[in-house]
């Protein structure tokens, strides 16, 4: 069957649907954004902006955003979720409705998580909830990347990763351009896993900047952090490779260390002594890492998985024990062979 990708439909306009939105729209795709909030549609459509998210950035005007589902979904080839993972099952449910037989849409998503209570990844959350005759393939769009910085055209380079190649080439096709570099991957477990993970260790990445440590102990959390994100990952399916990749050590290294990481601001927040409840009210915006430490820890349990610095941060966010405890516990735990746990 050919896969067309001409019209998408972006749900979410947040940092990263918009920003996504506007890409896809500069490549010279036909493009509706739908947002629940009736008011950043108004902004969106009549001053091309989207001031609580990108402040700074002005959204080419042919973008049309809408409230309506039904408006932003009529006649879409391909179908981008960039929502909160919490929030996606609910919206699979209500796009699901409105599919008109005979539509096909390719299924995209780039948020980075895992579904409370059933630790599913976003992919399976989708295909659970848009039924297969309704659409084509479901492709998880994810790598290092900032809203802030694609927003000025920086160089991004990301993945587009599906078990169906020409889901995953369609939306490799669409959102290529100069400064930003779409690699396609089948390993679509590793990449949604790797994704959901790293913000666990970007929490704690911050909480070691804000209580003032140095290089050599965020070097050693991100590769230590690493070591156990593939060791959960390959339980869990994954290709190990997939862990060096962009969407691996790639967004690991991103979310560790910039500052347009709501994952990382958290973290600093906390190491500073903040209350994680003060933190996620004033962010406004989505941090990940908060519901994923809670379901990669419980998937660890299930799966007698070692993690201990998913464990330890666990205990700091869960049931409120001292960043610098954790801290001691994990550096007071038996010498290890490096070669025993790589993953
Ligand atoms: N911001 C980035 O640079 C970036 C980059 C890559 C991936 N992501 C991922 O993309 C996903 C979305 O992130 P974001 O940065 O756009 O978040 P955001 O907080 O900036 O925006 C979230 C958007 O989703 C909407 N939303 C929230 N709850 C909803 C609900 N229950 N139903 C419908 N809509 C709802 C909000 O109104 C908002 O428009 C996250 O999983 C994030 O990890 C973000
Ligand atoms: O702002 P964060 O911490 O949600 O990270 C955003 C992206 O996942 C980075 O690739």
């Amino acid at each position: 069957m050919v896969v067309l990708c001409e019209k998408i439909a972006v749900i979410g306009a947040g940092s990263w649907g918009s920003v996504l939105a506007n890409i896809l729209i500069l490549n010279g795709k036909q493009v509706c954004i739908w947002s629940r909030r009736q008011e950043q549609v108004e902004e969106l459509n009549n001053l091309h902006t989207n001031e609580h998210y990108l402040p700074k950035l002005k959204y080419d005007p042919r973008l049309e955003a809408t409230t309506s589902l039904a408006r932003a979904l009529a006649g879409a080839d391909v179908i981008l979720f960039a929502i909160p993972t919490k929030a996606i099952r609910a919206m699979a449910q209500q796009v699901a409705t409105l599919l008109k037989a005979g539509a096909h849409p390719v299924i995209v998503h780039a948020s980075k998580g895992l579904e409370l209570k059933t630790h599913k990844r976003i992919s399976e959350i989708l295909a659970e909830e848009i039924p297969s005759e309704n659409r084509a393939g479901i492709v998880a769009l994810s790598g290092p990347s900032h809203a802030e910085e694609v927003a000025r055209h920086d160089l991004t380079l990301i993945t587009a990763a599906a078990k169906d190649k020409k889901a995953a080439q369609c939306v490799q096709k669409i959102f290529m351009n100069e400064y930003f570099r779409v690699y396609t991957n089948s390993d679509i477990i590793g990449v949604e896993l790797g994704a959901a993970f790293k913000n666990i260790i970007a929490l704690g990445a911050g909480a070691l900047h804000g209580l003032g440590y140095g290089d050599d102990a965020k070097a050693a959390l991100m590769t230590r952090g690493l070591a156990e994100i593939a060791r959960l990952g390959v339980a869990l399916g994954a290709d190990p490779m997939t862990f060096i990749g962009l969407t691996g050590v790639g967004d690991l290294i991103v979310t560790c260390t910039s500052v347009h990481s709501r994952n990382w601001r958290a973290g600093d927040q906390l190491g500073r002594g903040q209350k994680l409840a003060d933190i996620v009210a004033n962010m406004g915006m989505v941090i990940e890492g908060i519901n994923t430490t809670k379901a990669a820890y419980e998937l660890a349990q299930q799966k007698q998985i070692e993690m201990p610095i998913t464990e330890a941060i666990y205990e700091v966010l869960y049931q409120g024990k001292e960043i610098k405890a954790a801290i001691a516990d994990l550096m007071k735990r038996e010498g290890r062979s490096e070669e025993e746990t790589n993953y």
